[in-house]
């Protein structure tokens, strides 16, 4: 970091002994005040709307979400019982991928914010993926050709949202993901705001040449995107400039993708350090350190963050888009639960999944597959089994999920992960955290500070301005709370594994009709 406690622009002298992270998820804000010890000593959360004009089709509205936050930080700062001069420096986690343009004059929005489990542009990019120019753009970007990713939204916007493209062209239109948007705002918006991504949100929009941490040209003309609509890629430990808004004068000093923060708050600083967040979908990423893994298992280099003037550290990723939200189905699509912690106490009615496997691919599989035409099945159903072994493949669905990850990182990283550190909603479930440890046949262990996509933010911000001296006094913060042992029989293990690779194939080539994506 090149920014100390005595060089700190502004923001408070000896009195800022707090640090604001901002948390702008999925599904809701979270604005949360730490203290130097790393303790959370106020939070408040706020859930926005989310939008399906169509099937597969999921938006946000960017303005939502900035009045939302208006209304969080001075409630936070209350509960904290602090102001604006005592907050050393802001961090912002965000949901990745979601894309929004906006008005650089009015900051307005042109259209709802394009959220990253939107599959709209799959048959883009299934023709996209079809160029022969699509095999260098996979190797300049290092991600596989999937809609996932921001490219083909943005596209999408100038193309469809009347005139987009012309007053994009002409530097009319900002685009952003969700950092970008609140940087903005933050800093003043159409009267001088900054616009700028950090790196570990740029290297998830396609059109950033992962090597060269830059806007690739080639990319941007690939995907027909003009540069003017583009931010500047910063740092993600980095002073981007200082609060107009919400935090007078408090210097926004990091921003990096959610998932990231969450290695970044678990102090995955080392390679070989690994971390998967359970939430509605499951994310594990593994530090490879200074060295870019490329993929040949599905697994995506993404970078885990950049210290100012520092050359970058990069992670490899699995991407598991369903998890939390098969537990949510069990509850709200087939009401065999009304709570998600139940599903614990229903599937412990039963000692095994009675044969069954549910394969999750509601919207196509991610990692290690990729594939944009699957859709889930429930396999091995015979008129034994039952809603408590339903449940139990339920939770399994995760567990063998994050197998396939493991298994896809060992072959491709040689890094052997000695233990699994893990987050998220789903890890209140002991049932499915002890299948996680069986099935991995390694440990998993939990952090006393369950927020680490904020505590990650927090500690990136903090570190910027000097407010931390370095990364080992932030390990010094880590503590176990839980962890689970394996125990499970070496046989049984990989005969259920064999059943559960099985069953995924099941799910394959089941769109027909050219609506789903097979990246490259
Ligand atoms: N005890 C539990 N067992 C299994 N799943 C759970 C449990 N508690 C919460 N979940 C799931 O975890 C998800 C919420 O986790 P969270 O980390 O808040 O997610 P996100 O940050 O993605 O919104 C939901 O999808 C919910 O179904
Ligand atoms: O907001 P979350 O926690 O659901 O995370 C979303 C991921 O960043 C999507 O890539």
């Amino acid at each position: 970091m090149t920014t100390s406690a005595t060089t700190r622009p502004t923001g408070g002298g000896p009195s800022a002994r707090y640090v604001l992270a901002i948390d702008q998820g999925t599904t809701s804000t979270r604005s949360i005040v730490f203290d130097q010890a790393g303790r959370l000593v106020a939070v408040r959360q706020h859930e926005h709307h989310q939008f399906f004009p169509q099937p597969g089709w999921v938006e946000h509205d960017a303005a939502e979400i900035w009045r939302n936050l208006r209304r969080l930080v001075p409630a936070t700062l209350a509960d904290a019982g602090i102001v604006a001069e005592q907050v050393a420096a802001v961090g912002i986690a965000n949901q990745r991928e979601t894309t929004v343009v906006w008005n650089r004059r009015t900051g307005e929005p042109i259209h709802r914010a394009i959220v990253w489990q939107d599959t709209r542009t799959a048959a883009l990019m299934d023709s996209l993926g079809a160029d022969p120019r699509a095999v260098e753009v996979v190797r300049r970007c290092g991600l596989p050709m999937a809609a996932y990713f921001s490219a083909s939204r943005l596209r999408w916007l100038l193309e469809n949202v009347p005139g987009a493209r012309r007053r994009a062209e002409d530097g009319e239109l900002l685009f952003g993901t969700m950092e970008t948007w609140l940087i903005w705002n933050l800093t003043g918006g159409p009267d001088g705001g900054v616009h700028v991504t950090d790196v570990t949100n740029a290297s998830r929009d396609m059109l950033m040449n992962i090597r060269t941490l830059q806007w690739d040209p080639q990319l941007l003309d690939f995907f027909d995107i003009p540069a003017a609509v583009l931010p500047e890629i910063r740092p993600s430990l980095e002073v981007y400039g200082l609060c107009r808004e919400l935090v007078p004068g408090a210097p926004i000093a990091a921003a990096l993708g959610d998932q990231q923060a969450a290695l970044f708050g678990q102090t995955c600083f080392d390679a070989g350090d690994a971390k998967c967040t359970y939430g509605t979908g499951s994310f594990l990423l593994l530090n490879t350190g200074s060295e870019l893994v490329n993929s040949s298992h599905g697994l995506i280099p993404t970078v885990a963050y950049q210290l100012a003037g520092e050359p970058p550290t990069y992670a490899l990723e699995g991407s598991i888009a369903v998890t939390g939200s098969l537990v949510q189905w069990l509850r709200d699509g087939l009401g065999l639960i009304s709570s998600a912690p139940e599903i614990e106490t229903l599937a412990r009615t039963v000692t095994d999944n009675g044969g069954c496997y549910v394969v999750p691919a509601f919207a196509g599989l991610f990692a290690p597959h990729w594939r944009g035409e699957a859709r889930g099945v429930i396999a091995g159903l015979t008129s034994y089994v039952n809603k408590g072994h339903l449940a139990r493949a339920v939770l399994e669905a995760t567990g063998w999920q994050t197998r396939e990850v493991i298994d896809a990182m060992n072959a491709d990283s040689g890094l052997p992960i000695r233990a699994l550190r893990v987050d998220g909603g789903m890890t209140a479930n002991n049932l499915l955290m002890q299948f996680v440890a069986d099935i991995l046949d390694t440990p998993v262990v939990r952090p006393m500070m369950a927020e680490t996509v904020s505590l990650g933010a927090a500690y990136a911000a903090g570190l910027s301005v000097g407010f931390w001296p370095d990364l080992a006094s932030l390990r010094r913060n880590w503590h176990r709370a839980a962890q689970w042992t394996p125990s499970m029989d070496a046989a049984l293990r990989e005969r259920e594994y064999e059943n559960w690779k099985f069953a995924v194939t099941r799910t394959f080539g089941w769109v027909r009709d050219g609506s789903g994506t097979r990246p490259g």
